[in-house]
């Protein structure tokens, strides 16, 4: 059994609960356990993870958030950044799965967190699930 960090950032409540029982159903079933920390935003994702990682507590991690476009250009940064910093911990060896989701409107949130329709909380987790594997693999 390994042990996963979910790190949320709590910018919609309503769609992080459905993407968290996504995240959280799969890990179970996968036989992992999980705990869950809660940053403001998508861009605070990254840094949580490396602070976390360097505890050595987690075997793996989950991002988990939502990121919809508004009026300015900030999307694009809010969105690319903490991609682009998720994945450069990832090419560290550190295994993650991004759940943060960047749509243009809530709907399109909606069907993505939603476990019972892509259920993109749920993907991310085995994405992390199937890193570490793959980590233990090549040790
Ligand atoms: N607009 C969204 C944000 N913005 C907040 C940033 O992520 C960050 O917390 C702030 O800039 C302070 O550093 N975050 C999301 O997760 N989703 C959004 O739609
Ligand atoms: C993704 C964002 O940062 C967005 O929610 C902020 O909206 P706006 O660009 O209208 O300030």
């Amino acid at each position: 059994m390994a042990h996963f960090l979910i790190v949320e950032a709590r910018f919609y409540s309503h769609l992080n609960d459905m993407l968290i029982e996504g995240a959280k159903g799969a890990l179970e079933a996968a036989g992992h356990s999980a705990e869950l920390i809660t940053v403001p935003g998508a861009l605070e994702v990254p840094g949580a993870i490396a602070m976390a990682a360097e505890s050595g507590r987690y075997d793996g991690f989950v991002a988990i958030g939502v990121v919809i476009r508004g009026e300015t250009y900030h999307f694009e940064i809010v969105a690319g950044e903490s991609a682009r910093a998720i994945m450069a911990l990832t090419m560290d060896g550190i295994a993650i799965g991004n759940g943060i989701l960047t749509t243009e409107n809530e709907e399109q949130a909606i069907v993505r967190a939603d476990p019972a329709q892509k259920n993109k909380g749920g993907e991310a987790a085995m994405a992390a699930v199937r890193l570490l594997e793959l980590r233990d693999q090549f040790d």
